[in-house]
């Protein structure tokens, strides 16, 4: 039986509209320009149509490319035609499906592009050979904090989630502990991306006191935080974290515990190697799940630990 035989002669049962292809592809393109790195940020999906019937009707996948082909096209074509925009970089893709396919009438290519900012040290003004390769992504963070008051005492827990960083460079992982399940290679040159969730409580409890400027306050933790992930030469996200929270606790008087959780954003170099392509550390695949979260708190000597363990609480 044909799967597209039907039970009555009145009523034939006909195919409509039908495509196919693999959806969000998350595609990072690192150009290094010496110290100076830029970088494209995509999520690319991929649609075909054209002479699909005998797949839907028989299941016969002669006319089907895979749609995990059309992904691997993705990834080989950032290499091999860089991502100048998202609009050209769609153009190829189009262009090859239809002109390359036979079966293939017809391509569209939908680009979701994230901007990225540099990170802007204070190094940056004054030296021009500054390492470039630190990054936030574009849009605001979301500002939060928390103010509790018991007639006596104050306390101020301030934070943000939602900021997202990358390094391109400056990020190792290696030396870690090797059991029977552990494949991971080890990494001499990875990007380092985090989705920045921290919490920092000021040492301010009592009205007698002088308040801290929270608008000031808040600005500085902030540049602090994005400095020290930027200028850290990282061997671990964790070592990463420790830096950001040490530089807001000496830097920030009003500050004495910092919290942070950062899920480690994984970007996986590619293997372009089948279609004969190199990959010099420029094409990476940016998962979305699972993925490592590193979470600490950083005290000023001597001051105990008050905000809770899991951020979601606060
Ligand atoms: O910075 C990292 N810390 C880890 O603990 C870890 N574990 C892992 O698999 N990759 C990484 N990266």
């Amino acid at each position: 039986m044909t799967a597209h035989a039907h039970s009555g002669p009145s009523r034939p049962v006909l195919l409509g509209q039908n495509q196919y292809g693999k959806a969000e592809n998350r595609v990072v393109r690192v150009v290094r320009d010496g110290a100076t790195h830029h970088i494209k940020d995509l999520n690319v999906s991929v649609s075909l149509s054209g002479d699909m019937e005998e797949v839907h009707y028989s299941g016969s996948n002669a006319n089907v490319l895979p749609t995990d082909t059309t992904k691997n096209t993705v990834y080989a074509f950032a290499k091999e035609y860089g991502i100048e925009s998202a609009e050209q970089f769609g153009i190829h893709l189009a262009r090859h499906f239809v002109t390359s396919q036979e079966p293939i009438h017809r391509a569209r290519i939908r680009i979701e592009e994230y901007g990225w900012e540099r990170i802007e040290t204070a190094g940056d003004s004054t030296g021009g050979d500054q390492p470039r390769h630190s990054f936030v992504r574009k849009g605001q963070e979301t500002r939060l904090t928390q103010i509790t008051f018991d007639g006596d005492r104050w306390e101020v827990v301030s934070g943000l989630k939602d900021l997202v960083v990358m390094n391109t460079t400056d990020s190792e992982f290696w030396g870690y502990v090797k059991d029977k399940y552990t494949t991971l290679p080890e990494a001499y040159d990875r990007i380092l991306a985090t989705q920045v969730s921290g919490r920092w409580r000021f040492n301010w409890t009592a009205d007698e006191q002088d308040m801290p400027d929270w608008e000031t306050s808040y600005g500085q933790v902030k540049r602090h935080m994005l400095e020290a992930f930027a200028e850290t030469y990282s061997l671990s996200l964790q070592q990463t974290l420790y830096q950001m929270g040490a530089r807001i606790i000496d830097n920030r008087g009003e500050i004495d515990e910092v919290r942070f959780s950062l899920p480690n954003k994984h970007h996986f170099l590619v293997d372009l190697e089948p279609f004969g392509l190199k990959n010099d550390n420029e094409v990476y695949f940016a998962a979305d799940r699972p993925y490592g979260l590193i979470e600490a708190t950083i005290l000023r000597d001597g001051c105990e630990a008050h905000i809770p363990v899991d951020l979601t609480n606060l």
